[in-house]
């Protein structure tokens, strides 16, 4: 058997070369440095949530109301990140979730990140509204695991043509998110009158597309972009759609489906007797329903109706390695991590994004250890305890 990677130690030996990392290793300090670096409008896309943004403090707090509980003495010379998460071995419980219009931060956007997570054998999950398309990206990706996020347009032969696209350019697993079929009530974005694909950017796959092109009457130029923008509005999400049109889905889609954004029980049921693969249980950052339910407060309903059947992912809120562990000890089987790659990514390029990797997966690591677990399939509720000021759970 191969040695686990050691991830915790890769970063320490920086220290013996006097080596300062080249960004901070505490995560959270990246969203202040961002919002220096950054021009205010595209600082505050990413940055920003619904309405009063109370749902993106919900996630923050709702990880604060659980402690972990260390266990000594238990054996944790070896410490092994790796996991299968539908048909794809990583590394560790960890990819990166998908964002769209990464160029707003770095002019290599997604290239970048794809590098940067091909590099330590994360997948990347795609937006549909990334701003390289998934061809491209998916070069970039090298031999690293591809997965693609569909936004599921109401032009069902663009969202067909998507899905096959997808499907040749090496994209394995699939993530359809169904929280977003419209942007939410966005006061920095509608304040700042800043909304980047009405700019052209995030629509590289639609722009790209022959369905598209057809439907517009020929490829997007400086002379008809306008147009193209509206029908990408007009076109992007289908609130009509009901748990029926998953069959579209499996039809279009031979690999892994994970639906994305469920956070109700029964919705997770829905989507098994759909049969579908797995969910990731998220409120999109926050940036959907203002008010909605703190994602990880949602996870432990979502593993007891569906953790015998489904994959069950988790996103919204991830900072740190002991975040990993709480959400892992609340029954994920993985996590995606969504903007602290974003502002990785904007201060310092793909090798911005290598850090924030590194350092996640070395403090998931160190955090794993230190606690008494050998890896992240021996975290359960046990090692959890409320915090004593919470609520009761
Ligand atoms: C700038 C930005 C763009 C996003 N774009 C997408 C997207 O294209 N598709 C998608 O499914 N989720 C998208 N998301 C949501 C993320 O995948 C993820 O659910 C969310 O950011 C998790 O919250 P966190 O970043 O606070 O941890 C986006 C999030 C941000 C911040
Ligand atoms: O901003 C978002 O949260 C998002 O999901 C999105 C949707 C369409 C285009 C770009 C990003």
């Amino acid at each position: 058997m191969s040695k686990p990677a050691d991830f915790q130690n890769e970063i320490y030996l920086n220290g013996l070369a006097d080596q300062r990392p080249p960004l901070p290793t505490d995560l959270t300090a990246l969203e202040e440095l961002a919002a220096a670096r950054l021009s205010a409008r595209a600082f505050g896309y990413v940055a920003g949530s619904a309405g009063t943004e109370a749902t993106a403090r919900a996630n923050r707090a709702a990880f604060d109301r659980w402690r972990i509980v260390p266990r000594m003495l238990r054996d944790v010379s070896s410490c092994d990140l790796a996991v299968d998460v539908l048909g794809t071995a990583l590394p560790a419980p960890v990819l990166l979730g998908p964002i769209g219009v990464l160029s707003i931060l770095h002019p290599e956007g997604e290239l970048a990140v794809a590098r940067a997570a091909a590099a330590l054998g994360v997948p990347m999950v795609l937006s549909s509204a990334a701003s390289h398309d998934m061809e491209a990206v998916a070069a970039a990706s090298g031999a690293g695991p591809r997965w693609f996020q569909l936004y599921w347009s109401k032009d069902r032969d663009l969202a067909a043509s998507f899905l096959e696209r997808a499907k040749k350019a090496g994209y394995t697993a699939l993530v359809v998110t169904l929280d977003t079929f419209t942007m939410a009530w966005r006061p920095r974005d509608l304040d700042g009158a800043y909304l980047p694909f009405l700019r052209g950017i995030g629509t590289a796959n639609y722009f790209s597309d022959p369905v598209f092109q057809r439907a517009i009457g020929g490829p997007v130029t400086p002379d008809n972009q306008g147009m193209a923008v509206l029908h990408w509005v007009a076109n992007f999400g289908n609130p009509a759609l009901t748990w029926d049109d998953l069959t579209f889905l499996r039809e279009h889609w031979d690999g892994p489906i994970a639906l994305k954004g469920i956070l109700h029980p029964d919705d997770a049921r829905r989507a098994a007797d759909a049969g579908m693969d797995g969910v990731v249980v998220s409120n999109h950052g926050g940036r959907q329903v203002d008010g909605s339910v703190g994602a990880l407060d949602a996870l432990p309903g979502v593993v007891e109706a569906v953790g015998d059947r489904l994959t069950v992912l988790f996103d919204s809120g991830v900072r740190t390695g002991a975040d990993v562990v709480k959400a892992l000890a609340l029954g994920a089987r993985a996590v995606l991590l969504a903007r602290p790659y974003a502002y990785g990514l904007a201060l310092g390029g793909e090798a911005g994004v290598r850090h924030v990797l590194r350092c996640l997966m070395a403090e998931l690591q160190l955090t794993l250890t230190l606690a008494g677990l050998a890896g992240p399939g021996e975290a359960g509720q046990e090692v959890l305890t409320p915090a004593p000021w919470a609520p009761a759970h």
